[in-house]
């Protein structure tokens, strides 16, 4: 088979859903010129070669946000296509870390209370993580 016909490898994108103590989470708005730009979506990007999953999200968190991450747990993990690139999106709720979040690549960033969050603005793949994080409240509260 020429490498051209070659099937893309799934791409593993872990998403950071950060609470505060009020239970707000936070969103970062996909920038100008890129695929989604103005959506909103969670911190996080893709797993590097080698890089486990939770190392890559620690990574994204520092290099996106400037914060060390100290707790996180697995929330849901969604497949997604978006045109010929086939996604893992794997989703954790982050609700311990050192620092305070900041805006160092330029997004903008916003905390909002999950059950006031508008899905339409978020990242088509990032629905079901809402809805994933509104059941997962429902069961806590
Ligand atoms: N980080 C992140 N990516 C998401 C989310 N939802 C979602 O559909 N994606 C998609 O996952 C893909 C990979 O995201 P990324 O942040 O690593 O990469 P990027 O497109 O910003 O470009 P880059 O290669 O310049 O980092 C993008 O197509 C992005 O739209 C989300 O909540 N967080």
């Amino acid at each position: 088979m020429p490498a051209s016909a070659a099937p893309k490898p799934v791409m593993h994108v872990m998403a950071g859903l950060l609470i505060d103590a009020e239970g707000r989470v936070l969103l970062a708005q996909r920038p100008a010129g890129k695929h989604l730009a103005g959506m909103w979506e969670f911190p996080g990007g893709k797993l590097e070669s080698g890089e486990t999953p939770l190392a890559a999200l620690a990574r994204e968190l520092q290099e996106e946000l400037g914060i060390r991450m100290r707790r996180a747990e697995p929330l849901i993990r969604v497949p997604w296509q978006y045109g010929e690139q086939e996604l893992l999106l794997d989703a954790w709720r982050v609700d311990r870390w050192e620092g305070v979040p900041r805006s160092l690549e330029g997004q903008a960033l916003q905390w909002l209370p999950p059950a006031q969050i508008d899905p339409l603005l978020l990242t088509p793949a990032d629905q079901p993580i809402l809805r994933a994080l509104l059941r997962a409240n429902q069961l806590t509260t």
